[in-house]
């Protein structure tokens, strides 16, 4: 006999209507429904290759099942799938579970992170060969709390005794709370959410000690540092400012966040469970802890309170056609102090805010923005100075942790976005964000294709030489996906480098190329009616790009005007994240492509 789920809602259910307890019946097309494991285990199997159908009701019902009884580890082959228990299990955790998990054979133990962390450093010890462990899902689905997991258990593996001071482990675990103050923001599912990607590479010695350690981050939103809405909040260290000791508020003039247009338009100014004034004193003690020096950390704040002034800085149209002013007093107060914190001009810091100049052969011209660019400029500007200050924060990160030279081999824990869909795409609202999902989902076909050739692939091989009789699990080969997006030449990339490198190409001509240059290919499909956007159908679906902001984001665009303007600060802090550089000063724009160095960066890590 043959036993049925249906995939969205159960064949046969009972429920209460009126009182009365009635049995529902749906009727439904064969072709709808999946054969139910009739004999299935009561706690479920912690395999799911054990599964005598594997299709994605019954995945889900196994997952269910085993997370009801709080086991939220689950196995297929040797992937580990892992359900946010969203409650602290300490017990799962703990030293004792370590200690099971050290040297244990695969599968011999229930699924943990722990076995996994095992496998890797073992494979490494014992072969000498590097590994990679990949950590992959939705926002919120517990990725960055996994990291933190698997690297307490390495360290565990392979590190030193309290006595040797502070560690190599202990400092990337210390280096956390700052990133995620300063890379983390609260979105409407997460209110810890890591908005960008991370790449945590472990160094070990030949006794597999770890020896150095290096974190590499990429794709900070840089949006969110001027655009929020209801009920996010922009990064979380701009609160822990407004929350510091009056003093420290008193210096940088700043009060309560809803003075602010960064983060006033969000109603949501406060964490459930978190203090924002203990989590500003905690900061800057594990900023001490990493070695960043006091007066880093003043010039750190000072540039995070910049940044909040700058925002308030609004502007009127001026008298000339296309042109602005600063707004009134408030705004000016707004621009005096932005101009105080960044110890620069503050004339030129209005000229680098409302004008433009214009290089052409015979002379250099100087053309004014109109009110809604010089916003434009403005956030610019800001977006410009907040991730320069993420980066420095992840490079002074490195140099105290320390790298090893001469290390033996590595384990990179790569914590990536999952698969973006519009639907649900966590920027959807902007267009800078549709090429930054661009990239994630490049990196999620990157993914794909080394599941296809690692567990596909492989296994069937294996099962071929063995001449074991085994039918073939269909999966989709995603190398044509991957031609489209990076072949060079022609690949999209390449055509975005090139056309980022023709001064006079726009994201209209862009998107014409690639209209023409893909009209035969199936993974690439022109919508109907945009005349700039354009569907991948990749292999988990089918995905609308905006073009619009494609050239800009992948010139790593930094305003020549904001360059000047803050490579001759007078805090040797603010122009040292500007460093100067000759052929990029001379009114014109750097030009450095994300997309390549994105690229480049996959292969390191995939
Ligand atoms: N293993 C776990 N045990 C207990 N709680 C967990 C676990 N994993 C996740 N959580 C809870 O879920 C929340 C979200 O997890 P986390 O921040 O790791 O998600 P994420 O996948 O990194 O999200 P994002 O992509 O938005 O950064 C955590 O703050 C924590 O409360």
């Amino acid at each position: 006999m043959n036993h049925f789920i249906i995939s969205l809602t159960p064949m046969m259910f009972d429920c209460v209507f009126n009182g009365t307890k009635i049995r529902l019946q749906i009727v439904t097309n064969i072709s709808k429904v999946f054969p139910k494991d009739c004999e299935a285990q009561h706690g479920g199997v912690d395999d799911m290759t054990k599964l005598p159908y594997l299709h994605e009701p019954g995945v889900l019902h196994n997952l269910a099942t085993r997370y009801e009884l709080n086991e939220i580890y689950t196995y297929t082959g040797n992937i580990l799938i892992a359900v946010n228990p969203f409650q602290r299990i300490p017990h799962l955790y703990d030293a004792h579970m370590m200690e099971q998990y050290k040297g244990a054979a695969f599968g011999e133990l229930s699924p943990h992170v722990f076995a996994v962390a095992d496998v890797a450093y073992r494979a490494m010890f014992n072969e000498g060969k590097s590994n990679s462990i990949l950590i992959s899902g939705e926002s919120g689905a517990g990725k960055t709390e996994t990291t933190k997991m698997l690297m307490q258990y390495l360290a565990y593996l392979g590190g030193r005794s309290g006595l040797e001071g502070h560690t190599v482990e202990q400092q990337v675990l210390e280096s956390n709370p700052v990133l995620e103050a300063f890379g983390n923001a609260k979105t409407g599912r997460n209110n810890n959410s890591s908005r960008f990607g991370k790449f945590v590479e472990i160094q070990f010695d030949n006794k597999g000690r770890i020896s150095g350690a290096a974190i590499r981050t990429y794709l900070l939103e840089r949006t969110r540092v001027c655009q929020i809405s209801d009920p996010e909040r922009n990064y979380h260290c701009f609160y822990l400012l407004c929350a510091a000791p009056a003093e420290v508020k008193e210096k940088y003039k700043v009060g309560h966040p809803s003075s602010f247009h960064y983060l006033n338009q969000s109603n949501c100014y406060e964490l459930d469970s978190v203090n924002d004034a203990d989590e500003y004193v905690a900061i800057r003690r594990a900023m001490d802890s990493i070695g960043i020096s006091e007066e880093e950390q003043e010039a750190i704040f000072r540039v995070v309170a910049a940044v909040l002034h700058l925002g308030n800085v609004e502007f009127s149209k001026g008298e000339e056609i296309d042109s602005s002013v600063i707004k009134d007093e408030n705004s000016r107060f707004h621009l005096n102090m932005t101009a105080d914190l960044l110890k620069c001009d503050t004339m030129s810091l209005e000229d680098a805010l409302i004008k433009r100049a214009i290089v052409t052969p015979e002379e250099v011209i100087t053309r004014t923005l109109d009110s809604i660019a010089a916003v434009g400029s403005r956030d610019a500007l800001a977006k410009t100075i907040y991730s320069r200050l993420f980066d420095w924060l992840v490079e002074k990160i490195n140099i105290s942790i320390g790298q090893d030279p001469n290390s033996k081999s590595i384990i990179g824990v790569l914590d990536i976005y999952g698969f973006e869909s519009f639907k649900v795409n966590r920027l959807a609202n902007t267009s800078s964000g549709m090429y930054d999902s661009f990239c994630i989902n490049f990196t999620n076909e990157k993914l794909q294709q080394h599941f296809n050739q690692h567990v596909f692939k492989m296994e069937q091989e294996e099962y071929t030489q063995e001449e074991i009789n085994w039918s073939y699990i269909e999966f989709v080969d995603n190398q044509d996906v991957l031609d489209l997006i990076e072949k060079k030449p022609g690949g999209i990339i390449a055509l975005l480098d090139e056309a980022c490198m023709f001064p006079k190409s726009t994201h209209d001509t862009f998107a014409q190329n690639l209209y023409q240059t893909f009209k035969n290919n199936k993974r690439f499909i022109k919508p109907k009616l945009s005349q700039t956007s354009f569907t991948i159908s990749h292999y988990a679906g089918e995905v609308i790009y905006q073009a619009d902001m494609f050239l800009e984001k992948n010139k790593d665009y930094v305003v020549a005007e904001h360059k000047d303007l803050l490579t001759l600060s007078k805090c040797s802090f603010v122009a040292g994240l500007f460093p100067y550089s000759p052929e990029v000063s001379s009114k014109s724009s750097k030009f450095s492509s994300t997309g390549s160095r994105f690229k480049k960066f996959l292969w390191l890590v995939v």
